[in-house]
């Protein structure tokens, strides 16, 4: 007998959230696989960062499931569903900008490893913990930045922390959410490098929510078009980008509902 196919990384059935009469995810049902980075994209107001928001567990549904490897994680909170694997960047907001760059990443691998959070604890001094770190950095192309202050580095640095804190984690699904919002021109190439190499590298589930069609077109091997919180489009690239939908969307202003 052929063994049982493995559930997907990653999956949301009838996910839906309703704000008062609006609906602004509306039945989801999309499924993840390991090695597949999908890029989801929309209008403004498709609810894409409520998606999002839904699967990391900062939002409860109304309706419908968060699966991860199969298991129902709906009722999880966001910290339980990260200890299961589920990895968001957060613009910034998980920097702690008085420590070094260095020390923003071995709290990760310390927290990672189940050695607390304390920086000053005995564990935070084991020498692999701050090897495991330097390799981070170096991977990141962050090593010659690891004593500069988190929160002193130029934004385009930050950004690439952020990413380097949640390669860290070493989570089974990485999602992104604009990784590339308000980086000069001459950033973004670092930072879509970066994501590539966690594409590249490991067998990760990638999702990315990115308004850059350029940049979905270099990382993405699938899209997902959102378009009032409805799923509208699901293939490959080349496919879903020539569609009429997003070329409404990106080229022609507003989809009209059929
Ligand atoms: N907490 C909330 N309360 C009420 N309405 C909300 C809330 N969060 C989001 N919305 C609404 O849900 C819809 C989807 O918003 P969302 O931010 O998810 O869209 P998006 O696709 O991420 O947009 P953008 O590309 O502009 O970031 C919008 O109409 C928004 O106003």
């Amino acid at each position: 007998m052929a063994p049982a196919p493995s559930p997907p990384a990653l999956e949301t059935r009838d996910l839906t959230i309703r704000f008062g009469g609006h609906v602004a995810v509306d039945a989801v049902n999309c499924a993840f696989h390991p090695g597949t980075l999908t890029a989801i994209v929309g209008p403004n107001g498709a609810g894409k960062t409520t998606y999002f928001n839904l699967i990391s567990g900062q939002l409860r549904p109304t309706d419908g499931q968060v699966l991860v490897r199969g298991e129902d994680v709906t009722g999880l909170t966001a910290a339980a569903r990260t200890r299961r694997g589920l990895g968001r960047a957060f613009q910034l907001t998980n920097l702690f900008p008085g420590l070094t760059v260095r020390e923003n990443i071995r709290l990760v691998v310390q927290s990672r490893r189940g050695a607390g959070m304390d920086l000053l604890s005995r564990a935070a001094r084991r020498t692999d913990l701050v090897d495991e770190a330097d390799a981070v950095l170096a991977r990141m192309s962050l090593a010659g930045r690891r004593d500069d202050l988190a929160g002193a580095l130029p934004h385009g640095d930050q950004r690439k922390l952020e990413v380097a804190m949640l390669a860290a984690l070493e989570p089974d699904v990485f999602m992104f959410d604009e990784p590339t919002a308000g980086m000069s021109v001459d950033e973004v190439p670092t930072i879509l490098d970066l994501i590539r190499r966690i594409k590249e590298t490991t067998d990760k589930t990638v999702l990315l929510v990115e308004h850059k069609m350029d940049v979905v077109r270099q990382l993405a091997d699938r899209i997902i078009v959102l378009h009032n919180g409805a799923l509208v489009a699901d293939g490959e690239p080349a496919e879903v980008i020539a569609s009429p939908i997003v070329q409404e969307a990106y080229l022609g202003g507003a989809i009209e509902h059929a």
